[in-house]
Protein backbone atom coordinates (compact mmCIF):
# COMPACT_ATOMS: atom_id res chain seq x y z
CA UNK A 1 0.00 0.00 0.00
CA UNK A 2 1.09 3.55 -1.03
CA UNK A 3 0.18 7.17 0.66
CA UNK A 4 0.56 10.10 -0.58
CA UNK A 5 2.41 12.68 1.50
CA UNK A 6 3.31 16.14 1.50
CA UNK A 7 6.33 17.49 3.26
CA UNK A 8 6.00 21.42 3.48
CA UNK A 9 10.11 21.99 3.94
CA UNK A 10 11.66 21.75 1.77
CA UNK A 11 9.10 21.65 -0.76
CA UNK A 12 9.36 17.99 -2.04
CA UNK A 13 5.67 15.90 -2.36
CA UNK A 14 6.94 12.27 -1.53
CA UNK A 15 4.94 8.78 -1.21
CA UNK A 16 5.13 6.75 1.61
CA UNK A 17 5.69 3.50 0.94
CA UNK A 18 4.69 1.01 2.55
CA UNK A 19 6.82 -1.99 2.21
CA UNK A 20 9.96 -1.42 4.52
CA UNK A 21 10.65 -5.41 4.52
CA UNK A 22 11.77 -5.45 1.13
CA UNK A 23 15.44 -5.38 0.26
CA UNK A 24 16.64 -2.04 -0.24
CA UNK A 25 18.65 -1.42 -3.42
CA UNK A 26 19.66 1.54 -3.38
CA UNK A 27 20.17 4.88 -0.61
CA UNK A 28 21.05 8.15 -1.01
CA UNK A 29 21.51 10.51 1.75
CA UNK A 30 21.64 13.92 1.94
CA UNK A 31 24.03 13.73 -1.18
CA UNK A 32 25.91 16.92 -1.95
CA UNK A 33 27.75 17.81 -4.93
CA UNK A 34 29.53 21.05 -5.93
CA UNK A 35 31.41 21.88 -9.39
CA UNK A 36 33.30 25.43 -8.31
CA UNK A 37 29.95 27.67 -7.94
CA UNK A 38 27.70 25.13 -8.67
CA UNK A 39 25.66 23.04 -6.50
CA UNK A 40 24.56 20.63 -8.85
CA UNK A 41 23.20 17.92 -6.65
CA UNK A 42 21.88 19.89 -3.10
CA UNK A 43 20.84 17.39 -0.50
CA UNK A 44 19.06 14.51 -2.39
CA UNK A 45 17.48 11.67 -0.63
CA UNK A 46 16.09 8.46 -2.28
CA UNK A 47 15.83 4.98 -1.20
CA UNK A 48 14.70 2.47 -4.38
CA UNK A 49 13.77 -0.85 -3.04
CA UNK A 50 14.42 -4.40 -5.20
CA UNK A 51 12.04 -4.83 -8.30
CA UNK A 52 11.12 -1.39 -8.99
CA UNK A 53 11.74 0.42 -12.00
CA UNK A 54 12.20 4.20 -11.15
CA UNK A 55 12.53 6.68 -13.61
CA UNK A 56 14.77 10.13 -12.81
CA UNK A 57 12.91 12.99 -14.56
CA UNK A 58 13.75 17.05 -14.46
CA UNK A 59 14.49 19.78 -16.36
CA UNK A 60 18.18 20.27 -17.88
CA UNK A 61 20.72 21.04 -15.36
CA UNK A 62 19.03 19.20 -12.58
CA UNK A 63 21.53 17.00 -11.51
CA UNK A 64 20.46 13.44 -12.89
CA UNK A 65 23.68 12.92 -14.30
CA UNK A 66 25.75 13.77 -11.58
CA UNK A 67 23.42 12.02 -8.89
CA UNK A 68 23.95 8.88 -11.40
CA UNK A 69 27.50 9.09 -11.62
CA UNK A 70 27.15 8.94 -7.50
CA UNK A 71 25.16 6.08 -7.67
CA UNK A 72 27.91 4.20 -9.91
CA UNK A 73 31.09 5.40 -7.93
CA UNK A 74 31.91 7.35 -10.78
CA UNK A 75 32.28 9.86 -8.12
CA UNK A 76 32.25 10.99 -5.21
CA UNK A 77 29.59 13.14 -3.29
CA UNK A 78 31.25 16.65 -1.22
CA UNK A 79 28.71 15.35 1.62
CA UNK A 80 26.24 12.46 2.20
CA UNK A 81 26.19 8.56 1.50
CA UNK A 82 25.65 6.38 -1.07
CA UNK A 83 25.21 2.68 0.05
CA UNK A 84 23.92 -0.24 -3.59
CA UNK A 85 22.60 -3.14 -2.06
CA UNK A 86 24.51 -2.31 1.96
CA UNK A 87 27.95 -1.81 0.49
CA UNK A 88 29.48 1.13 -1.54
CA UNK A 89 28.96 1.83 -5.44
CA UNK A 90 32.21 1.04 -6.63
CA UNK A 91 32.24 -2.53 -4.83
CA UNK A 92 28.47 -3.05 -6.21
CA UNK A 93 29.67 -2.66 -9.88
CA UNK A 94 33.28 -4.87 -9.32
CA UNK A 95 30.92 -7.63 -7.53
CA UNK A 96 28.81 -7.25 -10.80
CA UNK A 97 25.81 -6.45 -9.04
CA UNK A 98 24.74 -2.90 -10.28
CA UNK A 99 25.50 -1.68 -14.27
CA UNK A 100 25.05 0.59 -16.51
CA UNK A 101 24.24 2.25 -20.12
CA UNK A 102 25.69 5.09 -20.89
CA UNK A 103 24.66 7.57 -23.34
CA UNK A 104 28.07 7.08 -25.44
CA UNK A 105 31.25 5.02 -25.22
CA UNK A 106 32.27 1.72 -24.57
CA UNK A 107 32.00 0.61 -28.06
CA UNK A 108 34.55 -0.44 -30.26
CA UNK A 109 33.52 0.09 -34.05
CA UNK A 110 35.78 -2.94 -35.65
CA UNK A 111 34.72 -5.50 -33.80
CA UNK A 112 31.05 -7.53 -34.17
CA UNK A 113 28.44 -7.10 -31.86
CA UNK A 114 28.76 -10.94 -30.78
CA UNK A 115 32.66 -10.25 -30.40
CA UNK A 116 32.10 -7.36 -28.17
CA UNK A 117 29.62 -9.12 -25.77
CA UNK A 118 32.79 -12.10 -25.78
CA UNK A 119 35.24 -9.52 -25.33
CA UNK A 120 33.50 -8.01 -22.18
CA UNK A 121 32.63 -11.50 -20.75
CA UNK A 122 35.98 -11.86 -20.40
CA UNK A 123 36.03 -8.78 -17.61
CA UNK A 124 33.31 -10.63 -14.99
CA UNK A 125 34.39 -13.70 -13.44
CA UNK A 126 30.80 -15.32 -14.31
CA UNK A 127 28.37 -14.46 -16.49
CA UNK A 128 25.12 -14.96 -18.34
CA UNK A 129 25.66 -16.41 -21.76
CA UNK A 130 26.48 -14.27 -24.64
CA UNK A 131 23.72 -16.00 -26.86
CA UNK A 132 21.24 -14.96 -23.41
CA UNK A 133 21.93 -11.20 -23.38
CA UNK A 134 22.04 -11.34 -27.22
CA UNK A 135 18.36 -12.55 -26.68
CA UNK A 136 17.24 -10.63 -24.28
CA UNK A 137 18.12 -7.32 -25.64
CA UNK A 138 16.57 -8.37 -29.02
CA UNK A 139 19.77 -8.17 -30.88
CA UNK A 140 20.37 -12.06 -31.78
CA UNK A 141 19.95 -11.15 -35.72
CA UNK A 142 22.68 -8.18 -35.96
CA UNK A 143 25.14 -10.77 -34.01
CA UNK A 144 27.59 -10.88 -36.81
CA UNK A 145 27.28 -6.87 -37.83
CA UNK A 146 30.35 -4.40 -36.73
CA UNK A 147 29.28 -1.90 -34.34
CA UNK A 148 30.40 0.99 -36.70
CA UNK A 149 27.81 -0.11 -39.00
CA UNK A 150 24.74 -0.43 -36.36
CA UNK A 151 22.20 2.49 -35.82
CA UNK A 152 22.28 4.27 -32.55
CA UNK A 153 19.30 2.38 -31.62
CA UNK A 154 21.51 -0.66 -32.04
CA UNK A 155 24.49 0.26 -30.36
CA UNK A 156 22.26 1.48 -27.61
CA UNK A 157 20.88 -2.04 -27.50
CA UNK A 158 24.71 -3.90 -27.23
CA UNK A 159 25.68 -1.63 -24.46
CA UNK A 160 22.08 -3.10 -22.54
CA UNK A 161 23.32 -6.60 -23.75
CA UNK A 162 26.76 -5.85 -21.99
CA UNK A 163 25.45 -4.44 -19.33
CA UNK A 164 23.13 -7.46 -18.59
CA UNK A 165 26.09 -9.87 -18.76
CA UNK A 166 27.13 -10.11 -15.24
CA UNK A 167 23.03 -10.43 -14.05
CA UNK A 168 23.15 -7.48 -12.23
CA UNK A 169 20.54 -6.94 -9.34
CA UNK A 170 20.28 -2.75 -10.76
CA UNK A 171 20.73 -1.97 -13.69
CA UNK A 172 21.22 1.74 -14.15
CA UNK A 173 20.39 4.01 -17.53
CA UNK A 174 21.19 7.28 -18.32
CA UNK A 175 19.28 8.96 -21.04
CA UNK A 176 19.86 5.37 -22.66
CA UNK A 177 17.59 6.42 -26.19
CA UNK A 178 19.03 10.40 -26.46
CA UNK A 179 18.50 10.56 -30.57
CA UNK A 180 16.79 7.56 -30.94
CA UNK A 181 13.85 7.81 -33.63
CA UNK A 182 10.72 6.84 -32.35
CA UNK A 183 10.91 3.19 -33.08
CA UNK A 184 14.52 2.70 -31.95
CA UNK A 185 13.07 3.86 -28.61
CA UNK A 186 9.91 1.72 -28.60
CA UNK A 187 12.02 -1.43 -28.89
CA UNK A 188 14.89 -0.68 -26.94
CA UNK A 189 11.65 0.15 -23.79
CA UNK A 190 10.41 -3.21 -24.89
CA UNK A 191 13.78 -4.99 -25.05
CA UNK A 192 14.33 -3.35 -21.07
CA UNK A 193 10.57 -3.83 -19.67
CA UNK A 194 10.64 -7.29 -20.71
CA UNK A 195 13.90 -7.70 -19.19
CA UNK A 196 13.11 -5.90 -15.93
CA UNK A 197 9.44 -7.96 -15.57
CA UNK A 198 11.92 -10.80 -14.12
CA UNK A 199 12.50 -8.64 -10.96
CA UNK A 200 15.14 -6.44 -11.88
CA UNK A 201 15.84 -3.42 -10.07
CA UNK A 202 15.92 -0.61 -12.86
CA UNK A 203 16.91 3.33 -12.20
CA UNK A 204 16.82 5.03 -15.34
CA UNK A 205 17.03 9.08 -16.43
CA UNK A 206 15.41 10.22 -19.30
CA UNK A 207 14.23 14.15 -20.46
CA UNK A 208 11.03 11.92 -22.53
CA UNK A 209 7.81 12.14 -20.10
CA UNK A 210 6.05 9.32 -22.13
CA UNK A 211 8.80 6.89 -21.11
CA UNK A 212 8.73 7.66 -17.72
CA UNK A 213 4.55 7.50 -17.65
CA UNK A 214 4.80 4.00 -19.95
CA UNK A 215 7.99 2.40 -18.30
CA UNK A 216 8.12 3.29 -14.94
CA UNK A 217 6.78 1.87 -11.66
CA UNK A 218 7.83 5.15 -9.59
CA UNK A 219 9.03 8.70 -10.88
CA UNK A 220 11.38 10.61 -9.17
CA UNK A 221 11.38 14.01 -10.22
CA UNK A 222 14.47 16.32 -9.76
CA UNK A 223 14.69 20.00 -9.95
CA UNK A 224 17.52 22.22 -8.19
CA UNK A 225 19.67 19.11 -7.49
CA UNK A 226 16.54 17.92 -5.27
CA UNK A 227 14.04 15.45 -5.28
CA UNK A 228 10.56 18.31 -5.88
CA UNK A 229 8.30 14.65 -6.19
CA UNK A 230 8.07 10.72 -5.75
CA UNK A 231 5.39 9.03 -6.90
CA UNK A 232 3.66 6.52 -9.07
CA UNK A 233 2.88 7.98 -12.75
CA UNK A 234 -0.44 8.77 -11.77
CA UNK A 235 0.08 10.05 -8.58
CA UNK A 236 2.83 12.28 -10.49
CA UNK A 237 0.03 13.13 -12.74
CA UNK A 238 -2.78 13.94 -9.93
CA UNK A 239 -0.71 16.98 -8.05
CA UNK A 240 -1.26 18.67 -11.10
CA UNK A 241 -4.90 19.21 -10.27
CA UNK A 242 -7.04 21.07 -12.63
CA UNK A 243 -8.21 20.65 -16.14
CA UNK A 244 -7.07 22.33 -19.64
CA UNK A 245 -10.12 24.20 -21.41
CA UNK A 246 -8.85 25.06 -25.22
CA UNK A 247 -11.32 27.05 -27.65
CA UNK A 248 -10.43 28.74 -30.79
CA UNK A 249 -11.64 32.22 -30.82
CA UNK A 250 -10.49 34.26 -33.69
CA UNK A 251 -9.02 37.64 -33.08
CA UNK A 252 -8.72 37.27 -29.22
CA UNK A 253 -5.37 38.97 -27.92
CA UNK A 254 -3.52 40.13 -24.67
CA UNK A 255 -6.59 41.78 -23.46
CA UNK A 256 -8.75 38.79 -23.75
CA UNK A 257 -5.77 36.65 -22.42
CA UNK A 258 -6.01 38.87 -19.44
CA UNK A 259 -9.76 39.04 -18.80
CA UNK A 260 -9.37 35.28 -19.13
CA UNK A 261 -6.62 34.92 -16.53
CA UNK A 262 -8.63 37.35 -13.66
CA UNK A 263 -11.15 34.74 -13.19
CA UNK A 264 -11.71 32.66 -10.38
CA UNK A 265 -9.40 29.92 -10.16
CA UNK A 266 -7.35 30.21 -13.74
CA UNK A 267 -3.63 29.55 -13.58
CA UNK A 268 -2.67 30.50 -16.80
CA UNK A 269 -3.88 31.53 -20.45
CA UNK A 270 -2.04 30.71 -23.34
CA UNK A 271 -2.71 31.89 -27.05
CA UNK A 272 -1.59 29.94 -30.25
CA UNK A 273 -2.58 31.98 -33.40
CA UNK A 274 -6.75 31.63 -32.82
CA UNK A 275 -6.40 28.96 -30.16
CA UNK A 276 -7.01 29.92 -26.45
CA UNK A 277 -5.67 27.77 -23.68
CA UNK A 278 -6.41 27.98 -20.28
CA UNK A 279 -5.55 26.30 -17.28
CA UNK A 280 -7.87 26.09 -14.23
CA UNK A 281 -9.15 24.26 -11.28
CA UNK A 282 -12.43 25.00 -12.19
CA UNK A 283 -12.85 24.26 -15.82
CA UNK A 284 -16.78 24.29 -15.88
CA UNK A 285 -16.91 28.05 -14.76
CA UNK A 286 -13.99 28.56 -17.55
CA UNK A 287 -15.91 26.77 -20.14
CA UNK A 288 -19.36 28.55 -19.25
CA UNK A 289 -17.38 32.28 -19.39
CA UNK A 290 -16.24 31.27 -22.79
CA UNK A 291 -19.80 29.97 -24.04
CA UNK A 292 -21.86 33.28 -22.68
CA UNK A 293 -19.37 36.25 -22.78
CA UNK A 294 -17.00 35.42 -25.84
CA UNK A 295 -16.96 34.34 -29.50
CA UNK A 296 -15.24 31.23 -28.29
CA UNK A 297 -16.11 28.21 -30.07
CA UNK A 298 -15.23 24.47 -30.34
CA UNK A 299 -14.59 24.28 -26.66
CA UNK A 300 -12.32 20.96 -25.40
CA UNK A 301 -11.83 20.04 -21.80
CA UNK A 302 -9.34 17.61 -21.05
CA UNK A 303 -7.40 16.27 -18.15
CA UNK A 304 -3.83 17.64 -17.61
CA UNK A 305 -0.97 15.90 -18.05
CA UNK A 306 2.07 14.51 -17.06
CA UNK A 307 3.45 17.58 -18.73
CA UNK A 308 1.58 19.76 -16.55
CA UNK A 309 2.53 18.32 -13.78
CA UNK A 310 6.15 18.85 -14.75
CA UNK A 311 6.04 22.35 -14.97
CA UNK A 312 4.06 22.72 -11.94
CA UNK A 313 6.29 20.45 -9.88
CA UNK A 314 9.56 21.68 -11.45
CA UNK A 315 9.25 25.79 -12.62
CA UNK A 316 10.66 24.68 -15.64
CA UNK A 317 8.79 24.10 -18.96
CA UNK A 318 9.46 20.49 -20.23
CA UNK A 319 12.12 20.12 -22.83
CA UNK A 320 13.55 17.02 -24.70
CA UNK A 321 16.83 16.67 -26.44
CA UNK A 322 15.05 17.22 -29.55
CA UNK A 323 12.46 19.63 -29.08
CA UNK A 324 11.93 23.06 -27.67
CA UNK A 325 10.12 24.80 -25.43
CA UNK A 326 6.90 22.65 -25.29
CA UNK A 327 4.68 26.03 -23.85
CA UNK A 328 6.03 28.17 -26.14
CA UNK A 329 4.25 29.85 -29.30
CA UNK A 330 6.00 27.64 -31.11
CA UNK A 331 4.48 24.48 -30.22
N1 LIG B 1 31.99 18.31 -14.54
C1 LIG B 1 31.25 19.40 -14.35
N2 LIG B 1 31.82 20.61 -14.19
C2 LIG B 1 31.09 21.72 -13.98
N3 LIG B 1 29.75 21.73 -13.87
C3 LIG B 1 29.12 20.56 -14.03
C4 LIG B 1 29.83 19.34 -14.27
N4 LIG B 1 28.92 18.34 -14.37
C5 LIG B 1 27.71 18.90 -14.20
N5 LIG B 1 27.81 20.24 -13.99
C6 LIG B 1 26.71 21.18 -13.75
O1 LIG B 1 25.91 20.63 -12.73
C7 LIG B 1 24.53 20.85 -13.02
C8 LIG B 1 23.81 19.50 -13.08
O2 LIG B 1 24.25 18.82 -14.24
P1 LIG B 1 23.75 17.35 -14.63
O3 LIG B 1 24.47 16.97 -15.87
O4 LIG B 1 23.85 16.46 -13.47
O5 LIG B 1 22.20 17.63 -14.93
P2 LIG B 1 21.16 16.73 -15.72
O6 LIG B 1 19.92 16.76 -14.93
O7 LIG B 1 21.75 15.40 -16.01
O8 LIG B 1 20.98 17.57 -17.04
P3 LIG B 1 20.65 17.11 -18.54
O9 LIG B 1 19.25 16.62 -18.49
O10 LIG B 1 20.78 18.37 -19.30
O11 LIG B 1 21.63 16.05 -18.93
C9 LIG B 1 24.48 21.64 -14.30
O12 LIG B 1 24.38 23.01 -13.96
C10 LIG B 1 25.81 21.32 -14.95
O13 LIG B 1 26.23 22.40 -15.78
Amino acid sequence: MTSLQVDASPSRTTVARGTPSRTVAAELRGLVKRFGGVTAVDGLDLTVTQGEVVAFLGPNGAGKTTTIDMLLGLSTPDSGSVQVFGTGPRQAVAEGRVSAVMQSGGLLRDLTVAETLRLTACLFSHTRSVTEVLERAGITSIADRRVGKCSGGQQQRVRFAMALLPDPDLIVLDEPTTGMDVEGRRDFWNAMHADATRGRTVVFATHYLEEADAYADRIVLVSGGRVVADGTPAEIKAMSAGRLVTATWPGAGTGEALQLRALPGVEDVELRGETVLVRAADSDAVARHLLTHTPAHDLQVTSRGLEDAFIALTGHPHTTPDTVDLTGATR
